[in-house]
């Protein structure tokens, strides 16, 4: 009997999009396993590749060609049964590549590095020898084919055999152990030895008596001589002695092993909050497959209702999930998930090193954690019996994934919910139009927080007419009436919270005399100003710049930057407000590992009066010293060429409004805009979602948008534009006979930014409600242009876009 298995090898391309079948060494064949990663030879040469395994086969014969594993990389399977079901329904659904698919659900470490060496032969002469190997086994190729002429020379080796290139799998990941001490002899013969020592050897007889103590345990050294006093030397001492043995204990890189928790208990329930849970936990007791969504207002206490579902499923025995979104941006409801559950939490964001991220991995993975907190790629943690998933904030869009697999988290957290037959609670005070309308039908169950905690009312809106002000006062960020209000609540030492919406908005180089605005040379967009670095920086492809003097164009000196940074409104007020003691975030003040938090936890304590910041202020917070919000520029994303304009601002001021007034203080916002009268402002100035959901709906139905259709986008991108237009004409002559005619097409168009990082973008929008033809068109779509892609063209699909730029 042999076995042969099934491996997804790591090459994402449209050809590889299949298993290879590869020969199991006899003396594996107990051990590999579906789910385990391996490395195996791949196409022609020496070339090696990690994969992963889908399936073992036995069969009696095999193919004498069959090429074998060379090595298996895991002791246990990384993806259980559950991961690589998900990774083939994740490659259907976002049309990627499953190779793809299966590494997204891993922590990035464990992606193998290829490394790319050159090794000598029999038949390498001294001379070559002399030249390129100086008697090593190897070296990296990259480091010596530096020049056209030194590649030739190689090619010339290569061919003559007096050099070998083979690439080498790296595998990155690395757990951390430290030094361990443990007792090498029984409890009756340390006391024995305790006998022959002298009694002024103080620190050997401390190191006996520790010993003693162990009772088999293991301790980290530091720990060891910590607690009973001793020296490493001592230690060491002791070692030599034969009284102790050294061992390597693994230990976890712990993100918040310095932070300072503090344990919550439970909270007594008001009677909206009661029912949400009561209705979550009989889903989680059933357990039934609901989806309900949560709306509940700014401060109405949608945490609590989290965590005590979550306590509810963790009395049962079973695991949970809950999804914040960039939680490196909202520390505050680490603290409060780890205040309740303690180390039984995980946490899996992109402010984690990767060995942080490895090992918080790999603890949900041996069950020694059984709540998960994380970001949108935390949706995929390894948690066995999962009772629960809760979606914080779910309208946000950070939750869908720019890059291939273009996945949403939400759709992700369904499929699980149907896998492990458990609820998902979608939570927000401002849900996406598609989530309330699922809502409306009845396909999700709706529970309403209508009320702040104890009744307190929403802070109160004022919308300030920035055109007004501009006539009759000189240019400034802050309007007559937010700033008496700034000033009032110093005197009362209150705090302020302001938001300058940095959507769709820049600071930019504009030359005064030709108008010249500094661009990036591979996009089709204005180059940002960022004072930290003194450099101009394209925010779509990196590209970067030094800040010029004079203009390029024209040579003037009347160069200026224009648009209004954080770091710029932050001056104004201090000028403004001589006293007032101010915290700035933004991209600049928090990029530090711990700055976010360490600035949220000073403002929290009192120590300034204004927190000025970007969207990052808008969600989440919970101060209860704050009365005041004041939005310096609400309109700023309204012009966007995107449906979702007026939703994303409706919902940004409402965010950022809730953060005014949460405890026994009344609250109140002051909104500046040049669009007074803009329905997303005047819902947003009554809190009034369901105006806005009613008024918006209508809006999307008569434009036929989501969530009245679903949409697809298809972007083509080339170097050359004419083949970027040309390839997108003929595809859309290919799709229309495929495709259900009441489905609409619209394009192909250039994309509003139609040049990024030097490729010109084109996309079409297919719009259907229903196409029964559409997956297997677009799987076809992406085989027949597999010739075209190779030559350049690339062609991206995304399902259910969150931008259209
Ligand atoms: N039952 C309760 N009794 C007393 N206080 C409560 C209760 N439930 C919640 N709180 C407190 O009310 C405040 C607001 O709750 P929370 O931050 O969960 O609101 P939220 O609904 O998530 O709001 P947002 O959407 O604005 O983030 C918190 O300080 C929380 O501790
Ligand atoms: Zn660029």
């Amino acid at each position: 009997m042999a076995q042969i298995a099934q491996v997804l090898v790591d090459v994402p391309t449209m050809q590889t999009n299949r298993p290879y079948s590869y020969q199991i060494p006899s003396a594996w064949q107990s051990q590999v396993q579906p789910g385990m990663r391996v490395v195996v030879p791949f196409g022609r040469g020496k070339r090696r590749v990690q994969g992963f395994v889908l399936a073992c086969n036995d069969v009696t014969t095999f193919d004498g060609d069959l090429k074998a594993i060379d090595s298996v990389v895991d002791l246990a399977p990384v993806l259980n049964q559950e991961a690589l079901k998900l990774t083939a329904w994740l490659a259907a659904s976002t049309f990627s590549f499953q190779i793809t698919c299966a590494q997204t659900m891993l922590p990035a470490v464990m992606r193998a590095k290829y490394e790319k060496l050159l090794r000598p032969t029999d038949q390498t002469s001294a001379a070559i020898d002399d030249q390129i190997f100086h008697g090593q086994t190897s070296v990296d190729f990259d480091a010596i084919a530096t020049t056209p002429a030194a590649v030739s020379q190689l090619l010339r080796l290569q061919a003559a055999g007096e050099v070998e290139v083979y690439y080498q799998v790296k595998n990155q990941a690395r757990h951390k152990t430290v030094v361990g001490v443990k007792a090498a002899l029984s409890v009756a013969d340390l006391k024995q030895v305790e006998t022959t020592v002298r009694s002024g050897a103080a620190k050997q007889l401390a190191l006996l008596n520790g010993l003693q103590t162990l009772n088999g345990e293991t301790l980290t050294q530091r720990e060891f001589s910590q607690r009973f006093d001793v020296s490493e030397a001592v230690i060491r001492t002791g070692e030599q002695k034969g009284w102790l043995q050294k061992t390597a204990i693994e230990v976890y890189r712990d993100p918040y092993a310095t932070a300072n928790i503090r344990p919550t208990k439970p909270l007594k329930l008001n009677d909206e909050q009661q029912v949400a849970v009561n209705q979550i936990v009989a889903a989680v007791d059933a357990p039934a497959t609901t989806t309900f969504l949560l709306e509940g207002v700014t401060g109405s206490g949608k945490t609590e209702v989290y965590l005590q579902s979550i306590a509810a499923a963790l009395a049962k025995g079973k695991t949970a999930l809950m999804l914040v979104p960039e939680i490196s941006l909202t520390p505050q409801m680490v603290q409060r998930v780890k205040g309740r559950f303690g180390k039984a939490v995980a946490v899996l964001h992109s402010g984690l090193s990767s060995g942080e991220k490895y090992d918080e991995w790999r603890r949900i993975r041996r069950h020694e954690a059984q709540v998960v907190v994380g970001a949108r790629s935390a949706v995929f943690a390894p948690l066995d019996n999962l009772g629960l998933i809760i979606m914080d904030e779910e309208h946000e869009s950070s939750y869908k994934q720019d890059d291939a697999p273009r996945y949403h988290a939400r759709q992700v957290a369904l499929w699980r919910s149907q896998y492990h037959h458990c609820p998902v609670v979608l939570g927000s005070a401002t849900p996406s139009l598609e989530t309330r309308a699922r809502a409306e039908k009845g396909v999700y169950q709706r529970l309403l927080l209508a009320d702040r905690v104890n009744r307190r009312p929403l802070p109160s809106v004022s919308i300030i007419d920035m055109k007004q002000e501009m006539q009759q006062h000189a240019e400034s960020n802050f309007s007559r009436a937010l700033l008496v209000a700034l000033q009032d609540r110093l005197e009362r030492h209150e705090q302020s919270v302001l938001m300058l919406n940095r959507r769709g908005y820049s600071s930019f180089v504009l030359c005064r005399d030709c108008g010249f605005v500094l661009k990036c040379p591979n996009c089709d967009i204005s180059l940002t100003l960022h004072m930290d670095t003194h450099t101009m920086k394209c925010h779509y492809c990196g590209h970067e710049e030094a800040i010029p003097k004079v203009c390029p164009n024209c040579h003037s000196r009347q160069i200026r930057y224009y648009g209004t940074g954080t770091e710029k409104v932050e001056e104004e007020l201090q000028n403004l407000l001589p006293d007032a003691r101010i915290i700035r975030m933004d991209n600049d003040t928090t990029r530090k590992k711990g700055a976010h938090a360490k600035l949220l936890t000073q403002f929290g304590s009192g120590e300034a009066d204004i927190l000025i910041g970007t969207q990052m202020i808008a969600k989440g917070l919970d101060f209860p010293n704050v009365t005041l919000v004041g939005v310096l520029n609400a309109d700023t994303a309204l012009g966007l060429p995107d449906f979702r304009a007026s939703e994303r601002t409706f919902q940004l001021l409402t965010q950022v409004s809730g953060r005014a007034g949460r405890a026994e203080k009344s609250g109140h916002v002051y909104i500046q805009t040049f669009n007074p009268d803009h329905y997303a402002i005047r819902f947003a100035k009554h809190h009034d979602y369901e105006g806005f959901f009613k008024y918006e709906m209508q809006m999307r139905h008569q434009g036929g948008y989501p969530p009245y259709y679903f949409t697809v986008q298809i972007t083509a991108s080339d170097l050359d534009e004419a083949v970027a237009a040309k390839r997108m004409y003929q595809l859309l002559q290919w799709l229309k006979p495929r495709l259900t005619p009441s489905t609409i097409i619209l394009g192909p168009t250039p994309k509003p930014i139609a040049r990024v990082n030097r490729r010109y973008y084109y996309q079409i929008v297919i719009k259907y409600k229903q196409e029964p033809n559409l997956e297997h068109t677009l799987t076809t779509l992406l085989q027949e242009t597999q010739v075209q892609q190779r030559q350049g063209l690339q062609i991206g699909i995304d399902v259910e876009p969150l931008h259209f730029m």
